[in-house]
């Protein structure tokens, strides 16, 4: 065990302290060793050294050193690709030419005036048109909102939107799903990768599915190559139309140069990330807020006053924005609650480095317990109401901040897609609560904790809500 390590378990040689030995839920775990080591604490688990912070200050500085912003070359980020491709599992010159290109698109396309506005304005009409539906009934939030997302997404990447019941969306969307199950796995050798050692790769392959998340990938290269054919045998360089057409010039552009990286399963890569980190994100965000105001008529009352007033029935626009502060305040304080990424993502020491008086080996992979900050009372007065007035200053604006706001992470590896989250969120919520009164089911409460079937990814519960149309 190195010298200098902040306090924590160590465990067994090759094993290391293994969770799944405690019966309780590993967030239990993780604030029961806060408990016990404060806020920065070791755990090895396998014979990976981990560390998790659960102090925002300390979070901040780690964030801010180069040394901390690798993802590790885990199966789990990589499935397989080595060097990792796109731009969650890639490193160092593919990962910042990747997601500066991403950048770049959300940017070109994006915001403003663009075609993407008027995607999230076509899909949360289709959603309000689906909710109407729904009217007055308890039922569960319609699968409409998870595919205006995944619509927002085609629009961006390939220029297209499907309709809800498209059998072409749903066989994309059980693809989604099929990946999700096979990658439950493919942590375990991650942490122990002397298992893939001793065990013939047919065993390895049957019990973390290493072989199905591969062939995933591949159908999942297959479905997108075949959009990009499409779109290689349409482009007009003079009209981009869309991220793929922007990435086939920028691959023409540079064939000639041996050391360019761009290739068609690295597009696949980009595509990829974008649907998975992009889409539960957003709709859960969304499902999230629902749950929250359907416990919270005030705030209700409050978000739709403002929302009458300033727009007056129209979807709202960017432009919009600094005149719907509440509804700004609304948004973020769902965001702080619900935190989808309780745990954040990893990110990896490729060097030794200190870091609040303690030694962190190179090779330590970094857990920021986003969770624990977003209820930080020492940030937060009472973290556990839904107040979206914390948000707001004296004169009534939207004061954001982000000290202690970590819903995108924060430091150079933060979410790419902030911007186009939050435009989507703004104009899909307005529209649904201009049109809807949200309640809990008559004589319940909405749950609006975590589905425990999701531990390092939190997501809704599946539950009946009421939308009830206001006839204005
Ligand atoms: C409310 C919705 C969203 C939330 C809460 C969210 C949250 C996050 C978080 C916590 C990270 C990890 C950053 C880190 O490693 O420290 C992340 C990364 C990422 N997000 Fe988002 N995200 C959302 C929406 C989106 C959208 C709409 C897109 C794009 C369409 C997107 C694309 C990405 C990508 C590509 C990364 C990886 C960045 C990298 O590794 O450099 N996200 N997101």
């Amino acid at each position: 065990k190195p010298d200098g390590l902040p306090p924590g378990r160590w465990g067994l040689p090759l094993v290391g302290y293994i969770p799944l030995l405690d019966k309780r839920t590993m967030l239990e775990q993780l604030q029961d060793l806060r408990k016990q080591y404060g806020d920065v604490y070791t755990w090895r688990v396998g014979t990976q050294l981990m560390i998790f912070i659960h102090d925002y200050k300390l979070i901040k500085e780690a964030y801010s050193k180069s040394e901390v912003t690798e993802r590790p070359k885990w199966w789990f980020y990589n499935v397989g690709q080595n060097p990792g491709l796109g731009i969650s599992g890639s490193n160092g010159e593919r990962w910042h030419n990747n997601r500066r290109f991403t950048l770049r698109q959300l940017r070109d396309l994006g915001m403003g005036k663009s075609r993407l506005v008027e995607a999230v304005h076509r899909q949360a009409s289709m959603l309000v048109e689906e909710l109407k539906k729904q009217s007055g009934q308890p039922a569960p939030i319609p699968h409409a909102l998870n595919v205006a997302i995944i619509n927002v997404i085609w629009q961006m990447v390939a220029g297209i939107q499907f309709e809800v019941d498209d059998p072409e969306m749903k066989k994309f969307q059980r693809m989604m799903l099929d990946f999700f199950v096979v990658t439950d796995r493919l942590i375990i050798p991650d942490l122990m990768p002397w298992l893939l050692q001793i065990m013939p790769k047919t065993l390895a392959d049957r019990i973390f599915k290493m072989d199905h998340a591969m062939e995933m990938i591949d159908k999942f290269f297959n479905y997108f190559k075949a959009v990009m054919d499409e779109h290689r045998a349409t482009l007009d360089r003079d009209n981009p139309r869309d991220l793929i057409d922007s990435y086939l010039m920028d691959m023409d552009d540079n064939q000639d140069d041996p050391e360019s990286m761009l290739h068609e399963k690295d597009l696949s890569f980009i595509i990829f990330d974008l649907f998975f980190a992009g889409s539960q994100t957003t709709a859960d965000t969304l499902k999230f807020t629902f749950y929250y105001l359907a416990n919270n008529p005030r705030v209700q009352s409050k978000l739709q006053a403002e929302l009458d007033e300033t727009l007056g029935g129209a979807l709202a626009t960017l432009e919009d924005r600094s005149r719907l502060p509440y509804t700004e305040a609304v948004i973020q304080e769902a965001m702080r609650m619900s935190t989808l990424t309780p745990i954040g993502l990893h990110h990896i020491a490729t060097k030794d480095l200190q870091l609040g008086g303690y030694h962190v080996p190179k090779g330590t992979v970094f857990n920021t317990m986003a969770i624990s900050v977003h209820y930080d009372p020492n940030i937060w007065e009472d973290p556990h109401q839904f107040l979206p007035e914390r948000w707001m200053d004296d004169k009534g604006h939207f004061a954001f901040k982000r000290e202690g706001f970590m819903a995108f992470s924060i430091g150079k590896r933060q979410c790419v897609g902030e911007a186009l989250a939050r435009m989507e969120l703004l104009i899909v919520l307005a529209a649904v609560m201009a049109n809807f009164t949200i309640t809990p089911p008559p004589g319940k409460i909405i749950d609006c904790s975590p589905d425990p079937a999701s531990e390092l990814f939190h997501v809704s519960r599946p539950q009946d809500i009421v939308f009830t149309h206001r006839k204005q």
